[in-house]
């Protein structure tokens, strides 16, 4: 009876890595303070993909800061099931010093893995993400898209289930602040495919941050939309699996509500 409730527990833990609850931020005080969020509700469940839409200042980044534990929420609660989870920025941010296979082995090493399972788990993350062969190259021998592969594959390790820290049934929970955003089209374009097989293979969680409908409704299995400042949800959409028509009408639709949510903050 006990290991069923226990087995019960860990499948519900482990069916959310991530939930919301009223949580606001508010940035200084008195008539300085700048109210970034405001009563956010939201869940992400494992292994789901959603994708975060808003105007430029809504708080989006904000957010995902107090997931990543770099700052902390006015009010509210925000429940981490997953294990720690790892962020990755517009700019990879590499260790310059650090050959591809160094920045990606960093993580396991602040993790206390042993450095011949560092390097095998480095060398599987850098094959994951079509870097296989390149670990001995540092970022600046590497392209811009490539870089943002390093950071990828960083992340990964980051946030993947490596320890024996009792996190073994944790789901893992990457958070990605417009990760494309700086690249040109084509690369955007191949990265956006990789980056959904990669979600297939490791079925991590993912909050993806972006301003383009496009992408969001090509990556996302749902699309949430916060207000303009201060940041609220305030419409989602379940995009998983459309194409074609339907696709292009969920775009327009997203389009609309956006501009409508930017211009009723603008009036
Ligand atoms: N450390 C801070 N101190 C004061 N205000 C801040 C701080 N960080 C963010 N803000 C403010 O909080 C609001 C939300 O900022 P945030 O960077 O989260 O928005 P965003 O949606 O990510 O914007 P963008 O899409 O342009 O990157 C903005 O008005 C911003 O100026």
């Amino acid at each position: 009876m006990t290991a069923t409730v226990e087995a019960q527990r860990v499948r519900t833990e482990a069916q959310q890595a991530v939930r919301f609850d009223g949580v606001g931020k508010v940035f200084g005080n008195g008539k300085q303070s700048v109210v970034a969020l405001d009563q956010v509700n939201l869940q992400v469940e494992a292994g789901e993909f959603v994708c975060l839409l808003g105007a430029s200042g809504c708080g989006k980044t904000t957010l995902l800061n107090l997931v990543a534990g770099l700052d902390n929420a006015s009010s509210g609660t925000i429940d981490l099931s997953s294990s720690r989870p790892a962020v990755v920025f517009q700019e990879p941010a590499l260790m310059p010093w650090l050959t591809a296979a160094g920045n990606v082995e960093l993580p396991l090493r602040m993790a206390g893995v042993g450095r011949s399972e560092r390097r095998r788990k480095a060398a599987a993350l850098l094959d994951l993400v079509r870097l296989g062969g390149l670990g001995n190259k540092r970022p600046h021998e590497l392209s811009g898209g490539m870089r943002q592969r390093v950071a990828l594959a960083r992340a990964l390790a980051s946030t993947a289930d490596h320890t024996s820290n009792g996190d073994r049934h944790k789901p893992s929970l990457l958070l990605m602040d417009e990760p494309f955003s700086a690249l040109d089209a084509i690369t955007r374009d191949v990265l956006q495919a990789e980056l959904l097989r990669i979600w297939r293979a490791t079925g991590t969680a993912i909050l993806f941050v972006t301003h383009d409908v496009r992408e969001a409704v090509r990556l996302g299995q749902r699309v949430v939309l916060l207000s303009s400042r201060p940041g609220r949800v305030v419409r989602e959409w379940t995009v998983d699996g459309l194409a074609g028509a339907s696709e292009v009408s969920t775009v327009d639709e997203i389009n609309a509500e956006l501009r409508r949510v930017i211009s009723s903050h603008a009036a």
